[in-house]
């Protein structure tokens, strides 16, 4: 039949990304191409628009289809091979070009190249496109062998200047039957023509999946090519086309190469070289270090690169360093005090890989927190050259990759950019720009040296350099997020000259801030099967935050040191005057007033809406807040009072019997002191009117309380 006798080339001389990927929609649609030049140097010049451009890919079919030269009726089909997909079958592109009547027929293009002189001597057309392009051809093979042959083209020379000259002589163009797609019945070319495409969902087949449409000249182009400056465009349009995203099936290209090494021996796992990058103060890295350390990957096969450029951050290092550095395979550290930058220590870290015969190459800065600890061994499993786990600020559109790029290199938003870091699409999306966290293949560092894959690109930073290094080379980078893998930190406003700097991260990196400070078991009080602890009548006694927060709330306090002096002129006060007076500092005073009202807000005001029921106030209102602090020879005690609060919450700081001994809270009316309180829990109580109350005595060491007055 004509379509198995069709014979269909590409040209390739490596398996790139890009010629997987062309080899995969060539499977989808049941097509077998013949691939010439695999495995051979690269004989076509450095035709960096065309690519892979040249009179070689001319010469090698030349010599292919010569043995079918006489064959009137066979069909050739040639595309080139990195930058192209197949979007349908090989009978739906037969019958198209039957339609033309032509004997070749070349894909078209708007700009004339590489001789724009040429230009006034192409015959016009009534629409579409007026210029060759020899990316995509097809033909008869008596009239293609004609072309290929009609004069001497050497290996450097340019194939495209080469089949426009035929085109351009009248005699030889009406001779072969010589024609243009000019309106992308089948031939889309991209470059110059990315405005005229969209996916649609085709859903006629038996199922459906995503077509290009070229809505200029309103049809269907059935192979596209992503020439010149287009690819980035084909990278994102192949994320759906030849059936690599279904809306049934979803994420088809996600199994294509997948590897399996959950029964893989640990003897057996790849060697990984992981580079960890602190470059800026970041919050919570005591945290990333754990979730670093937390990976469920052996770690005897594990070679571990740290750069650290923080000095505040050198403790945090050293603590990841005396917990964990033994158990893996080498660690080496690079030290502030080392002064690299940034670029010379991730190349460096390239290199180590390198040496190192690595297998993998696992990157991950000091914002990525890995969250998901299987997400080493799900990335190597993914089986891409580079691949990153989707990482997103909590709530936010941040992510660790950019869907599009501007014209010079730039942000720009993808039509599905949103759906992607939302999770509304799950799947694997090649994309122009990664940072933050990605694994590489440690063939990759093994094919270019350091030359050509580095950290340094003009002027750019360290990340963007890396990425336009990669497009440079056309390596796809992919992002995942076929799961959950973790999360980005936001760094911008953290200042480490605070003292305790995290706990002022509660707005940027709320959901980091909680899991450090707020007790794992403050969830219990609202558990409907548990009674909330009562130690007196109505004073409720629940946990609420870390030791921690704790530790960190009294470090505070200490460094900033203005304890008020326990006289009753408070000038902090708006009366200049305080009846019950007590040796404190406010929360305004150390700036974390606002922090504090959030907190109130998110975890006290919940157990209050629980245990006193009937009561809403939201958000809470609270002037007064502040730790006291009590101790013998200072203020050792609070005489009965009555606090100016609808509800008062009480949080002990720190431990009876370690840290002091005596104090406590007594309610007067109910004769009933609670004397063994438990840092990090709140005792929460009515303030007037029944619960007149007092600080117990202090008989040694220093007891700190943190006290709200809410609702006033
Ligand atoms: O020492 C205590 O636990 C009570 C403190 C108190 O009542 C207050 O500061 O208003
Ligand atoms: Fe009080």
């Amino acid at each position: 039949r004509e379509v198995d006798d069709t014979l269909v080339f590409t040209v390739a001389t490596s398996e790139t990304d890009g010629f997987l990927r062309y080899q995969r929609s060539a499977i989808e649609y049941g097509i077998k191409p013949i691939v010439l030049g695999l495995g051979e140097d690269w004989k076509g010049g450095d035709n960096i628009r065309y690519r892979p451009g040249g009179g070689w890919k001319v010469n090698l079919l030349r010599n292919a289809l010569e043995a079918y030269k006489d064959d009137t009726n066979r069909i050739a089909l040639f595309t080139d091979g990195y930058d192209v997909m197949f979007l349908s079958d090989l009978s739906s592109i037969i019958d198209k070009f039957k339609k033309t009547d032509a004997r070749i027929l070349f894909g078209a293009e708007s700009s004339c190249w590489p001789d724009a002189g040429l230009e006034s001597l192409y015959p016009t057309v009534e629409s579409g496109k007026r210029f060759l392009n020899s990316g995509l051809y097809i033909g008869y093979v008596p009239e293609i062998y004609k072309l290929l042959t009609y004069a001497p083209l050497k290996d450097e020379n340019d194939d495209q200047l080469y089949f426009t000259h035929a085109y351009v002589d009248d005699k030889l163009r009406n001779q072969l039957n010589f024609k243009l797609d000019s309106n992308s019945e089948i031939f889309q070319n991209l470059n110059g023509a990315l405005s005229e495409v969209e996916l649609y969902q085709d859903s006629e087949k038996e199922y459906t999946e995503f077509k290009l449409k070229n809505v200029v000249s309103h049809t269907e182009p059935l192979v596209i090519h992503g020439n010149g400056f287009s690819k980035t465009k084909l990278n994102a349009l192949g994320n759906y086309l030849a059936r690599a995203w279904t809306p049934e099936e979803e994420c088809r290209h996600c199994r294509w190469g997948h590897i399996d090494l959950q029964k893989t021996k640990d003897a057996k796992m790849p060697v990984v070289l992981i580079a960890l990058f602190i470059e800026n103060p970041t919050p919570f890295l005591q945290e990333y270090f754990l979730k670093i350390g937390d990976l469920e990957y052996p770690k005897q096969k594990i070679h571990v690169l740290i750069h650290n450029n923080v000095k505040y951050h050198v403790p945090h290092v050293q603590e990841f360093v005396e917990g964990y550095g033994s158990k893996y395979l080498s660690l080496k550290q690079i030290t502030p005090d080392d002064v690299v930058t940034e670029s010379n220590a991730r190349d460096l870290s390239l290199d180590l890989c390198v040496q190192k015969e690595c297998d993998f190459y696992f990157s991950v800065d000091s914002l990525g927190h890995l969250d998901n600890p299987h997400t080493l061994r799900l990335l190597i499993e993914q089986n891409r050259t580079v691949v990153a786990p989707l990482l997103v600020r909590p709530e936010k559109a941040w992510s660790n990759f950019w869907g599009a790029l501007t014209q010079d290199g730039f942000y720009a938003r993808s039509h599905d950019y949103l759906d992607i870091v939302y999770n509304k699409k799950r799947g694997l999306w090649n994309v122009p720009f990664i940072n933050t966290c990605y694994l590489v293949n440690g063939t990759l560092l093994r094919k270019y040296g350091r030359t050509q894959l580095n950290y340094v690109k003009g002027n750019l930073d360290a990340d963007m350099a890396f990425s336009g290094n990669l497009n440079d080379l056309d390596v796809f980078m992919y992002v995942s997020n076929r799961v959950e893998f973790g999360h980005l930190i936001n760094a911008e406003s953290f200042d480490t000259t605070r003292t305790a700097p995290d706990m002022y991260q509660i707005f940027e990196n709320g959901r980091d801030w909680a899991a450090r400070y707020i007790h794992p078991e403050y969830p219990e009080i609202f558990n409907p099967n548990k009674k909330p602890l009562q130690p007196c009548p109505d004073v409720y006694w629940a946990p609420i935050v870390t030791r921690q927060f704790c530790n960190d709330l009294i470090a505070m306090m200490e460094a900033f040191g203005r304890w008020s002096d326990g006289t009753n002129e408070d000038n902090r006060l708006t009366g200049g005057y305080e009846a019950v007076p007590t040796r404190d500092i406010h929360m305004n005073q150390v700036g974390w007033e606002p922090h504090w009202m959030l907190f109130l807000q998110k975890w006290v005001r919940p157990i209050q809406e629980h245990i006193f029921t009937g009561y809403f106030h939201d958000p809470p209102r609270s002037l007064m807040n502040f730790v006291v602090r009590y101790k013998p020879g200072e203020q050792p005690s609070l005489r009965p009072h009555h606090d100016s609060s609808t509800y008062t919450i009480n949080i002990a700081l720190n431990e009876v019997g370690k840290d002091y001994e005596g104090g406590g809270c007594r309610f007067i009316r109910y004769n009933c002191s609670v004397t063994d309180t438990k840092a990090g829990w709140l005792l929460m109580h009515p303030g007037r009117l029944t619960h007149y109350h007092e600080g117990l005595l202090v008989t040694k060491g220093v007891r700190y309380i943190m006290i709200s007055f809410v609702d006033p």
